[in-house]
């Protein structure tokens, strides 16, 4: 699992912390990514100690995870209600994020809201005064160009996100790939998502505009939660 940002200690502070939201009968989105990793550990744990509690994956990474720790999954299709949603995050700003860093944020974006609360879990080397990480867009193989050019009229620089170990770009867990949009520092994230989401061919973007209920960040000394 690829690893970002801050220390092991943080994320594994971070995610534990959220993971103690998960009450008996709960049904929980299983974020993406190193951090929420953590959380799904953590969570397991507390199944094996007998926590009646079911996951929503997010992605194959989170499914593998969450059957690895013991947990019994569930469909969005299968269920009324989801409790909550624990997930990480490229960049934070208040309650509004950035993800995608894994190519993860399409079912992230569904399954976090969907969720009646959404807990973010991140290391402190996430959080910025305004957000400037680049948004990823997840785009249908055919439209890459073409969002691409949409997204340099915006005023952003697109880049196919490429694959570290095998020749060509990135795949999602859909069969996408993702353009990775630098728009420097983005003064109005509910603004550019609106015109993000309106691209033909663009299936999701990686804002999530006050999405987060509360963020747990973890530090060497502790965890801070911040609510929204
Ligand atoms: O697509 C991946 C997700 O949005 C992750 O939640 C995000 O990239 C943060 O991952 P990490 O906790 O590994 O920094």
């Amino acid at each position: 699992m690829k690893s970002t940002g801050g220390s092991d200690a943080e994320k594994r502070a971070a995610g534990e912390s959220a993971a103690e939201a998960v009450e008996d009968g709960a049904v929980v989105g299983l974020g993406t990514g190193s951090t929420a990793a953590h959380a799904i550990r953590a969570i397991g744990r507390k199944v094996d100690s007998g926590l009646d509690a079911r996951g929503i994956p997010t992605s194959f990474q989170s499914r593998e995870l969450a059957k690895e720790a013991g947990m019994p999954l569930t469909t969005l299709d299968e269920t009324d209600a989801v409790d909550l949603a624990i997930d990480g995050a490229d960049q934070f700003s208040g309650p509004h994020l950035v993800k995608g860093g894994g190519a993860a944020h399409a079912r992230e974006k569904i399954v976090d809201a969907a969720a009646d609360r959404l807990l973010v879990v991140a290391d402190p080397s996430k959080e910025a005064e305004r957000l400037d990480h680049p948004v990823p867009v997840e785009v249908l193989p055919d439209a890459r160009t073409t969002v691409a050019a949409e997204i340099r009229a915006l005023g952003g620089s697109p880049t196919l996100r490429s694959a570290e170990r095998k020749d060509g770009p990135v795949v999602t867990d859909n069969g996408n790939l993702v353009l990775d949009c630098d728009f420097g520092e983005i003064p109005n994230p509910a603004e550019l998502a609106t015109d993000l989401a309106a691209l033909p061919g663009a299936v999701e973007h990686g804002l999530f505009v006050g999405m987060a209920d509360e963020i747990h960040v973890g530090r060497e000394d502790g965890v801070e939660v911040e609510e929204f």
